[in-house]
């Protein structure tokens, strides 16, 4: 099963230039999450201190105990092993077949025999729908497939906690939904814990429990999808929608004159959550979320609090 991540006062710079301060929020375990922010504000620094990769100046990022800021190297790099990692691209080395290429950190970290790796290989590339394309190499393959088979190289180490940073980058949006339905089904089948960074407001949308976004060097929001999805901030609002109206602007913000003339927000028509494919067992994220959200509806605003009752007065059901 997957893991919390528990983030507190994180703050980090480069030189003059402050990317986020005092962010805190929990991932919880085995749920989905989102981090949506306009480009530049930080949403990669972001992956990049959970795994210890970057050093915030102040702050803590609790793994199991380890805190991914100021532990030793040795702490800090064993609870790396409980991450996998999903790149832009894939990552992928360019000279190895699909096999070699996702049976890589098998074979580097492990002394699993060849029948092991095979059957752990080919597992995973069934999970991310790659069945029969091990003797591809990358550049033979789509994008998207590519993709899917970092994802596959990033499940294979039986991770708690999957990164996935842009996992949308450069698809059209019909394998940008595909994808979507394949880190929603990896999830019911591992039960990790699950952080994707997107611009993309269909993905967030309609696959996490949990949303967050960074603007302005800070932390608008992080809660239950329907509290960003309800949000009347303005800088939320024009990023759901998309529009030119509103703070954010080609500068990576405009100034606070800007901000004050934004006009009223308009509402955003939250769509079903994607369920399990069918055939799939519970989504024990899902009933998890689900249960832990019941009992905090008290404290979210009440736009949040309605969307979220109309849409979930009972647990989940399972399968589409
Ligand atoms: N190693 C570094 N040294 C100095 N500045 C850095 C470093 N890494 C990132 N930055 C700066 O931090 C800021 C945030 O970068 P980051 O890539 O995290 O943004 P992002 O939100 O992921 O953007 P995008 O959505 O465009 O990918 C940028 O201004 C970037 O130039």
């Amino acid at each position: 099963m997957g893991i919390d991540i528990h983030v507190a006062g994180l703050t980090k710079s480069f030189g003059p230039q402050v990317i986020w301060q005092d962010v805190s929020l929990t991932l919880p375990a085995g749920e989905i999450s989102v981090m949506l922010g306009p480009s530049g504000t930080g949403k990669t620094v972001f992956l990049k201190s959970l795994l210890g990769l970057i050093k915030p100046e102040q702050g803590r990022v609790l793994v199991e105990g380890t805190d991914m800021v100021a532990g030793s190297d040795r702490k800090v790099f064993r609870a790396r092993r409980k991450f996998g990692l999903m790149f832009q691209d894939g990552a992928l080395f360019g000279s190895m077949n699909l096999f070699d290429n996702i049976a890589f950190p098998l074979r580097q970290h492990t002394r699993a025999t060849e029948a092991e790796i095979r059957r752990k290989v080919l597992e995973r590339m069934a999970m991310v729908g790659l069945d029969g394309e091990e003797a591809k190499l990358p550049g033979q393959i789509s994008g998207g497939m590519r993709k899917r088979a970092g994802l596959a190289r990033a499940l294979v180490l039986d991770p708690q906690i999957i990164l996935c940073d842009e996992p949308d980058s450069g698809l059209d949006p019909v394998r940008t939904a595909l994808l979507s339905q394949v880190l929603l089904d990896v999830n019911t089948v591992t039960d990790c814990t699950m952080l994707i960074v997107t611009h993309n407001i269909e993905i967030a949308a309609t696959l996490p429990d949990n949303i967050g976004m960074l603007y302005r060097r800070d932390l608008v929001a992080f809660g239950p999808r329907e509290l960003l999805l309800t949000s009347d901030q303005p800088a939320v609002a024009q990023f759901l929608h998309g529009s030119t109206l509103g703070p954010i602007g080609m500068a990576e913000e405009k100034d606070d004159a800007e901000l004050a003339r934004t006009p009223g927000t308009r509402t955003f028509d939250i769509p079903d959550q994607l369920r399990p494919s069918p055939g799939l067992p519970d989504r024990q994220g899902a009933h998890r979320h689900h249960a832990r959200v019941m009992a905090e509806l008290h404290r979210l605003p009440a736009s949040a609090r309605n969307a979220i009752t109309a849409k979930l007065t009972d647990p989940p059901s399972q399968t589409s």
